[in-house]
Formats: structure tokens, C-alpha cells, sequence
């Protein structure tokens, strides 16, 4: 264990968990919804409840390809008489009746008067004489009209997220329409006059501008609507008007860079004076300039340029915030335990979120290994990374072979 603190950290800084439970009295679920077709609606957030207005299966249909009978008349037939068929799309137009039977296919309606349906492998067809091995009960392989959701019966609840299966749920029950909460707005820019659009070349003391595109790949991820504002030079007047049009057409203004206290950091000192913060550093590693405030009705989040800190502090302060302003209840990532392989390397003082791999060894029993380097500006530790490993404030030097905890990346993160 080290002895030596922490050379970023001060004693008086917040505890990332307390800022989160401040930020998120900051927010409301927005209340506004709109009505979007179908085919636009994953990921969003559903507005109303909604019930099916046909049953499901909407008619009794076979769950195999095969034959349909009466139980019954197995009792008494070694065979019955083979009389028509029914396939999916196609139905039996003519009448069930007793000693015979029925080719059926998988989806396909049961007729009424027949009840029960065996499977085209235990059947014998010899012509028109059907032999057929007697299933255990009657109703086999028959799926019955209702059985899964009734007329009436409610399928989705208000506050749902719309996932693949919801959609297909939806689509089920004939829906070509939802109410949906309308989407979190949220204006970003980056600042510095070192950054470059890709595509460019760079001159000297120039890097290209990344973070506009991890922090667009993050609000795609979840689901919020956008609004790319490029990118802002270092100079109080432009970031002033910047805020200005952020805030006017955003219910959340993000930007990257500027936070610290550089001679041309300028974000925090702009905020200040047009809007308000209410925090700002916190105690966490990547990230400890992070920023919080208000600009007008917007709410503020300004982000540490430092590319692996700006995606950190994205993930663990700023999602919460959409979450709660989306009407989706907050769900505690997964956390676990796993064997460090090889050593690590922290100074007391700040919460860490150092990345990794995590794995399973020939025993199923979790490890993590880092990805190298650590350094809040190498992006690669991330995008090599399945997970973070989360160290407490008072933690230091991790020997090879302690147990840590890992918090896998959720589908937001990838
Ligand atoms: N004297 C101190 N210096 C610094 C402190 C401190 O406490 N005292 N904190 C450090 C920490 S921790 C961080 S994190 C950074 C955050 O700085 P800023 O938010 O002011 O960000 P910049 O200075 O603008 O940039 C930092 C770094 O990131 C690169 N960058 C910025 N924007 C982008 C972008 N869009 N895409 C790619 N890379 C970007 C920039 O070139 C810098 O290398 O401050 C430390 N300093
Ligand atoms: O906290 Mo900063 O994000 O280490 O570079």
C-alpha cells in the first residue's frame, strides 16, 4: 500500500456518489409526450398504458407441423381418415368430424371438434390412413386462443423503455402508433483551439476533436436527441454566445474541456457568470473538474476535455440525469467481484475508474486485467475495455491476486 496521497486530490472534495444524489434532485421526468409511429419508437420511453385489443394467439393454431384429431377417437381407431389440411394463412374450410383427421402445420387454425395435435414424426401415413402414436394428454401441441394475453389484458405500462421485444410485443397486438415521452434534448460542444475535425490535417500542437464523437455515441446510445454544436474556440465571448444558443434550444447543454484552471480555461469562469454552478470537482479519477450547473432552464454538465475522463464522467454523472429527466427508473449497474491479474497502481484519495477486461478462468471464477496504460487522455483503455474497475477513495497500490470490484459496461457503453 502506498503511502504517498493523491498529488490531484484535496480533502474537501464531494464523494461522486453524494454528487450524483445532488444532481438528481436537480431533474424532473420531463412531462411532454408525442404520438410516433411504431417504427420510430425504440428507445423510447411509453407514455400510456397499453392493452391488446385482440387475444393472443388470436385463434386456437397447432404448435407443430403434424396431425389434428379428436383425442378421443384414438380410444377406439388404429387409424383414422386422413380429410384435409390447414396451413398457416390458409385454414381447414370444412368440418371436423369424428374417426378422422387433419394435416396441420405449424401457426396453422385448429378447426372446432378437433382438439389435439401430434407431430408429423410419431405419425404413420399410409394413403389415406393415418396412423397415429396417441400423445400423453388431450390438447397436445395446441396453442390456445387467449392463452397468453386476453382481449383487454394490458401488455406495456406507462415509463416502459421501448426495446426489440417491446416492439415486437407491439407490433403483436396490431399497434402502428404510441405516445411516447417526448425526447431529452441535449445541445454539446466541444472547446479548444488545439482541436480539428477529422479530415483535416494537423499542424503543430494540434490533435483531432474526439470527444464530440464519443459523447454523440453516448447520447445516441441513450436515446436522447442531439444537437452537435462543433466546436468552440477559447474565448469567453463565443463560449458566452454558444451557451446562450445551447440553453435556447436545449433541455441539457454538455460540453467538453475548459473546466480545470488553465489560463484558457474558460467554461467554469463563463458559467459563472451567466448561469450558475453548483458544483464543481469532485472526488473521482478520471474526471475531478467535472462540472454542474444551470444555464437558464437548461442544465448544465461540463466535462473535463480529457477524453477518458469526459466519457467517464458521462457514464457515472450525466446518465443518471437523463435516466431520471426520461421517466426511467434508475437501475444500480451490476457490480461483482473479481481476481486482479497483475498489479495496480492508485494513490489514496479519489474513486477510480481504472478499465478492463473482465474474463472467466477454466473454473467460471471472474478476473480483470486492465488494458494498459491508464492515463485520463488514452481513449484505447476504454475502447478495449469491457468494464471498469471501481477503487474506493481510500484504496491504493493493488497487489496481483486481490479481490476488486468490477462493474461491467451496460449497454450504453461500448
Ligand atoms: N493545475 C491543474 N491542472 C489540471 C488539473 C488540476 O487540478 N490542476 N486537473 C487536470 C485534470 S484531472 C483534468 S481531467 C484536466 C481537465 O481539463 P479541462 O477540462 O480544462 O480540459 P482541457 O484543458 O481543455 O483539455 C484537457 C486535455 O484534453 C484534450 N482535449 C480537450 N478537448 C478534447 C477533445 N474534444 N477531443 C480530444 N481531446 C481533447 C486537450 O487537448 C488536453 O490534452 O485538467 C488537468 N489539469
Ligand atoms: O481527473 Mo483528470 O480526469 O485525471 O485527468
Amino acid at each position: 500500500m502506498p503511502t504517498k496521497a493523491d498529488p490531484c486530490s484535496q480533502p474537501s472534495l464531494m464523494h461522486p456518489d453524494e454528487a450524483i444524489a445532488l444532481l438528481l434532485k436537480q431533474v424532473n421526468p420531463l412531462e411532454d409526450s408525442e404520438v410516433v409511429p411504431l417504427s420510430q419508437g425504440l428507445g423510447r420511453v411509453l407514455a400510456e398504458d397499453l392493452a391488446s385489443s385482440i387475444d393472443l394467439p388470436p385463434f386456437n393454431n397447432s404448435s407443430m407441423d403434424g396431425y389434428a384429431f379428436r383425442f378421443e377417437d384414438l380410444a377406439h381407431n388404429e387409424s383414422l381418415q386422413l380429410i384435409g389440411q390447414s396451413f398457416a394463412g390458409h385454414p381447414f374450410e370444412g368440418e371436423a368430424k369424428p374417426d378422422t383427421c387433419i394435416r396441420i402445420m405449424t401457426g396453422a387454425p385448429l378447426p372446432d371438434g378437433y382438439d389435439t395435435v401430434q407431430m408429423h414424426e410419431r405419425v404413420e401415413a399410409k394413403e389415406a390412413a393415418i396412423f397415429i402414436q396417441s400423445p400423453k394428454a388431450i390438447g397436445a401441441n395446441v396453442r390456445y386462443r387467449g392463452e397468453e394475453v386476453k382481449t383487454g389484458g394490458k401488455v406495456l405500462v406507462s415509463g416502459t423503455q421501448i426495446g426489440a421485444a417491446e416492439l415486437g410485443v407491439l407490433a403483436t397486438i396490431g399497434t402502428s402508433q404510441i405516445r411516447v415521452t417526448r425526447q431529452v434534448k441535449v445541445a454539446f460542444f466541444s472547446t479548444g483551439d488545439e482541436l480539428r475535425p477529422v479530415g483535416t490535417e494537423l499542424a503543430s500542437g494540434q490533435i483531432y476533436d474526439s470527444n464530440r464523437y464519443s459523447i454523440r455515441g453516448l447520447l445516441s446510445r441513450a436515446n436522447v436527441e442531439w444537437i452537435d454544436m462543433g466546436v468552440v474556440e477559447d474565448d469567453p465571448e463565443a463560449i458566452r454566445e454558444a451557451f446562450k444558443n445551447a440553453a435556447a434550444n436545449a433541455d441539457m447543454v454538455l460540453t467538453s474541456g475548459g473546466v480545470s484552471v488553465g489560463d484558457a480555461d474558460y467554461t467554469k469562469q463563463v458559467l459563472d457568470e451567466v448561469g450558475e454552478i453548483t458544483f464543481w470537482k469532485l472526488a473521482i479519477k478520471p474526471g475531478k473538474p467535472f462540472a454542474f450547473g444551470k444555464l437558464g432552464k437548461a442544465i448544465f454538465c461540463g466535462l473535463p476535455g480529457n477524453p477518458v475522463s469526459s466519457m467517464v464522467t458521462f457514464y457515472k454523472l450525466v446518465l443518471p440525469l437523463i435516466i431520471k429527466m426520461q421517466g426511467l427508473p434508475q437501475v444500480k449497474p451490476l457490480q461483482l467481484k473479481a481476481t486482479l491479474k497483475g498489479d495496480l497502481r492508485k494513490y489514496p484519495g479519489r474513486v477510480e475508474y481504472q478499465r478492463g477486461i473482465l474474463s472467466q478462468d477454466d473454473k467460471g471464477e471472474f478476473e480483470v486485467t486492465l488494458t494498459g496504460g491508464q492515463g485520463s487522455g488514452m481513449l484505447t483503455s476504454m475502447s478495449l475495455a469491457n468494464c471498469f474497475v471501481i477503487l474506493s477513495q481510500e484504496q491504493g497500490d493493488t497487489s496481483d491476486g486481490t479481490l476488486v470490484t468490477v462493474e461491467p459496461f451496460n449497454s450504453v457503453l461500448c
